[in-house]
């Protein structure tokens, strides 16, 4: 599957941990990035993750594009309710595309957990046919 991780800046240490929990699963799978959430992931692992830009510069709309072409199937988004962010048109944006091609998606270590053990589970078997029909 592929599996995109994308963090904001209070909640990098919550996903750098999870994906060390998760290390033994995700290395099954393609994971993309935006640029200083993966950099930060692939410090902190041995697992390699595909970077995009930093998510004020585009890094959440390249995830976007690859939703709309069908080609992500899982995302990981921990987001900071707490603080603004300059580019929250692309955030929203990204959040729309999920909706708009039904992805799987966690804006929080909680949903995270659930989605990762339905993942190990097969619970995402269901993406190989969504991705017949593109
Ligand atoms: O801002 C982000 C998501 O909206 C994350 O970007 P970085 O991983 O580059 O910090």
């Amino acid at each position: 599957m592929n599996i995109a991780c994308i963090a904001h800046d209070q909640k990098k240490d919550e996903l750098v941990n999870f994906t060390i929990a998760y290390e033994p699963v995700l290395k099954d799978h393609t994971l993309f990035a935006t640029g200083t959430t993966g950099t930060r992931i692939m410090e902190a692992t041995n697992l390699s993750v595909h970077r995009f830009r930093s998510g004020p510069l585009g890094g959440d709309q390249q995830i976007g594009a690859k939703i709309a072409e069908n080609e992500m199937d899982l995302v990981l988004f921990f987001k900071d309710p707490l603080t603004a962010q300059p580019h929250e048109p692309d955030i929203s944006a990204l959040i729309r595309l999920c909706d708009v091609y039904e992805i799987p998606l966690a804006t929080n270590l909680a949903t995270a957990e659930i989605l990762i053990a339905g993942l190990s589970r097969g619970d995402f078997d269901f993406r190989e046919l969504a991705k017949r029909r593109k």
